[in-house]
């Protein structure tokens, strides 16, 4: 093997900005880093490494990449995961086939992933975000800002979080959240698709005319901006006193994120409504399981419809119940975020595919994910979980048929023929 490829030289200290090769601002541009190295981690690593290449001005070329380190086995010998995707620029194990940018660097620590950089990307299982976090406190920059591309909640008792405020209050930073009708091995083919970013600058940070903390706009790919349609929500009041991003910076804003983001294959929509955006992705996991176990079962696209149709309503119930003052309902309207997520995961994606397998072969869909995912997860197992033990805390687990259907049949303690009896008034 050849050698790792080397990191890029450390970016200028606070005194000494970095000058972008042939820029002609003295603004310092920002080191991306990705906190996660799984299919979707890996794919997003690869399309912002794509822009932090084209767009020296703002970035910094080099991309880490966080990589919960394995043996991978090659050529009938073991390799360190690092190992092979520094020296063969492919994620052998959760992305095959598929050439990444040289300026994706596969990185063991987190420590060392996230040093020096302005913008971190959380893409990783959400079961891991309480571990990796704790790991991370004291290790990213003050003014540091986060995007996470995570689908999921964090659940203690009867206390729900969206996982980019978990990240925010764990870390003392601002997180936005991105989130859409994405599935990773199509976007790391280059085959055209959209999502949606929900990012409010803070306060202090510097702000264009196109984006402050109450003004939507949509930024499309290329970099034009037009007002937006649910510019009405609100964030959550953050509980961190946040420090701002130093003024000698690019300003990070909506364009600079959508310049991250953006990729001709990759449309990117900017609002700002945080909530929307994270429990449309987070709880349309729930759905596309039951909409597995329905066709696994033998029935139709009918019956999936309905499971879809009843999903989205309990999904706008839980959102106006527990974060009442921050959804949108826009958001799931309009948004790939919402109804495009729900459509092409309850059609195409892992946690669909595996439940109606799992009802296919008569095993439970934690078996399947054990033989059959190669170490990717279902994240619909776990939320299914946290959100029916969360309503169950709260005493309204009656409101939420479909939820809890699917929590019972993972428990094996409902039948997915028993689904329709669930609705007859
Ligand atoms: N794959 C997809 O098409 C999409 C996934 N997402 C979301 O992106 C997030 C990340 O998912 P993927 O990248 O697809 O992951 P994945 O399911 O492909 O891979 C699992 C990842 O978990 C890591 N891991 C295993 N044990 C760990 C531990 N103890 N601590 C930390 N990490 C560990 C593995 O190294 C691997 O990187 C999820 O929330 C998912 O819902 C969102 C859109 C598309
Ligand atoms: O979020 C996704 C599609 O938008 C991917 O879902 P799966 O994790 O079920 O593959």
């Amino acid at each position: 093997m050849e050698a790792p490829a080397a990191r890029s030289e450390g970016p200028a200290g606070e005194s000494g900005p970095a000058l972008a090769p042939g820029s002609t601002s003295s603004a310092r541009k920002h080191k991306v880093c990705v906190i996660g190295s799984g299919n979707w981690g890996t794919t997003v690593a690869k399309l912002v490494a794509e822009n932090t290449g084209e767009h020296p001005e703002l970035f910094e070329r080099d991309v880490q990449m966080w990589v919960y380190e394995e043996q991978v086995e090659l050529d009938g010998q073991k390799h360190k995961l690092t190992e092979v995707i520094n020296t063969r620029h492919e994620n052998v194990k959760y992305l095959g086939g598929i050439t990444l940018p040289p300026n994706v660097i596969a990185n063991p620590s987190l420590q060392d992933t996230v040093k020096d950089a302005s913008i971190i990307i959380f893409n990783f299982p959400h079961e891991f975000i309480s571990n990796i976090c704790k790991q991370l406190q004291g290790h990213v920059l003050p003014y540091a800002r986060g995007i996470s591309c995570i689908k999921g909640v964090t659940v203690t008792d009867d206390k729900i979080e969206l996982i980019c405020e978990y990240i925010g209050e764990t870390l003392g930073i601002y997180c936005g959240a991105l989130s859409g009708a994405n599935i990773a091995s199509e976007i790391a083919n280059e085959e055209w698709c959209e999502t949606t970013i929900a990012y409010n600058v803070p306060e202090g940070d510097v702000q264009t005319a196109t984006t402050t903390t109450t003004t939507t706009t949509t930024t499309t790919t290329n970099g034009t901006s037009s007002p937006a349609t649910n510019g009405t929500a609100k964030t959550p009041p953050s509980k961190t006193t946040l420090v701002p991003v130093p003024q000698t910076y690019v300003p990070l804003d909506h364009t600079t994120i959508s310049s991250l983001f953006s990729r001709p294959y990759f449309t990117v929509s900017m609002v700002s409504d945080v909530v929307g955006v994270s429990l449309g992705g987070a709880l349309k996991n729930i759905v596309a399981l039951a909409c597995g176990f329905v066709e696994g079962n033998g029935w139709n696209q009918t019956a999936k419809t309905a499971v879809m149709r009843r999903g989205m309503l309990e999904i706008i119930a839980f959102a106006r119940a527990f974060f009442p003052d921050a959804i949108d309902p826009k958001t799931l309207w309009e948004e790939s975020a919402g109804w495009g997520d729900m459509i092409v995961s309850c059609t195409s994606a892992r946690n669909w595919r595996y439940s109606k397998m799992a009802v296919e072969r008569g095993v439970s869909v934690q078996e399947i994910e054990r033989t059959e995912l190669n170490g990717q997860k279902l994240q619909g197992i776990s939320t299914t979980r946290e959100v029916a033990s969360f309503l169950r805390a709260k005493g309204v687990e009656e409101q939420y048929p479909l939820f809890m259907a699917v929590d019972g049949i993972l428990d094996q303690k409902v039948k997915v023929e028993d689904i329709p009896k669930l609705f007859r008034k």
